[in-house]
């Protein structure tokens, strides 16, 4: 696998922004050629014909169902977003995209009920439309979210950091491939093979492609820091933006916070759990088409740990950044707790 070195700032001005501002309209108008999502291209994603299939149910009253729920039993962080999001969304009316979201995790999600989202239209203005969404069951908030939208506007100021360079995902391994390559081994401990069922649920909505090799026994500490390409199973299509942005919030919290933990060898989660998730949207995409999250983590202590993403096209623009903290109690691996 490929070694990855820290990535620069590059300040991108004249000529590029130009270029940038291409590949945005493009983006924006919805022309850029897309390539179809090879290993089911009729199949219309359940991200979207089941998780963000709201239920209205009253003026500004949503009704989420679940689809993938983790083994914890409680409901998945990045379908809470999601939903929130896609509630909020259908409050905002003209050309607004969502430029970002902030949320707070304040109770665990129960998967034996829907969760019923309860959007507030905090403010309308020219340009920007704010809206706070209450996600509820058994009549108490699991998440409190706010998200805001913005009118298109044009700027000279234009910017990026430079995309990492790794190998494309059509060379590299899906997760299920490495999981079969590494379980083949015949000197696997049991301990470890027995991990492995959980390292990827077929049930998850999404199709990933680890740049680095996945620490599947996590015996060795390792930089804080992932590569992923992934992308929605299924079928999405160019059309709606909003759409693909409540997709990109449900990716950004898949694997996120188990990158503050890659350095712990010594240590596992014995509860783990996301605190607050926060997102900006700067670039247009599409969520079934293969996208680079890289990850990484500047900080952890006092049982919490810091994580940042950056979700790039594969032409190399940024599409979205992330950050979330996330509690993180920790036991000695040896542990059996
Ligand atoms: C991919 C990752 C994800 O998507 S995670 C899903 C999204 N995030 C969430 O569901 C988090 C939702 N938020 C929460 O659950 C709560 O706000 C949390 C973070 C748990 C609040 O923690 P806390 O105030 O400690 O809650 P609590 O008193 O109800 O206890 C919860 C469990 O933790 C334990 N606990 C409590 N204090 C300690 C402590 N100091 N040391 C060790 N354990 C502690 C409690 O006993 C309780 O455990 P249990 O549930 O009884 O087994």
């Amino acid at each position: 696998m490929a070694e990855m070195g820290r990535q620069s700032v590059v300040l991108k001005y004249n000529n590029e922004d130009v270029e940038n501002e291409t590949l945005r309209s493009q983006y924006c108008n919805d022309t850029a050629p897309s390539v179809p999502n090879s290993s089911t291209p009729d199949v219309r994603s359940v991200l979207v014909t089941s998780v963000l299939n709201l239920e209205k149910l009253d003026t500004d009253l949503y009704r989420g169902k679940h689809y993938w729920i983790p083994s914890t039993q409680r409901l998945f962080g990045g379908e809470i977003i999601s939903q929130a999001l896609g509630a909020a969304s259908e409050t905002v009316t003209g050309q607004l995209s969502v430029h970002s979201l902030h949320c707070y995790f304040v109770r665990p999600g129960d998967p034996s009920v829907p969760v019923l989202y309860q959007v507030e239209r905090t403010r309308d203005g020219r340009s920007f439309s704010v809206r706070s969404v209450k996600a509820i069951q058994h009549d108490k908030p699991i998440l409190m979210c706010q998200a805001s939208f913005h009118a298109h506007q044009p700027s000279p100021l234009a910017h990026q950091y430079t995309m990492p360079t790794v190998p494309p995902p059509e060379d590299l391994l899906t997760m299920e491939e490495l999981v079969q390559q590494y379980a083949s081994d015949h000197n696997l401990a049991e301990r470890d093979r027995r991990a492995l069922n959980k390292v990827l649920d077929p049930e998850v909505p999404l199709e990933i492609k680890p740049v680095n090799m996945p620490a599947f026994s996590r015996r060795i500490a390792i930089e804080p820091r992932k590569l992923l390409w992934v992308r929605a199973k299924g079928h999405i299509g160019e059309g709606d933006m909003r759409q693909h942005c409540c997709v990109a919030a449900y990716v950004s919290d898949y694997s996120f916070l188990g990158t503050a933990v890659l350095p712990y060898a010594d240590f596992k989660p014995q509860f783990s759990a996301s605190l607050d998730h926060a997102m900006w949207f700067h670039n247009s995409f599409r969520t079934d088409e293969w996208m680079l999250y890289e990850i990484d983590s500047s900080w952890a202590g006092h049982s919490r740990g810091l994580v940042h993403g950056r979700l790039w096209r594969q032409d190399g623009v940024l599409a979205a950044s992330s950050a979330q903290e996330g509690l993180l109690r920790m036991v000695p691996s040896e542990s059996k707790l």
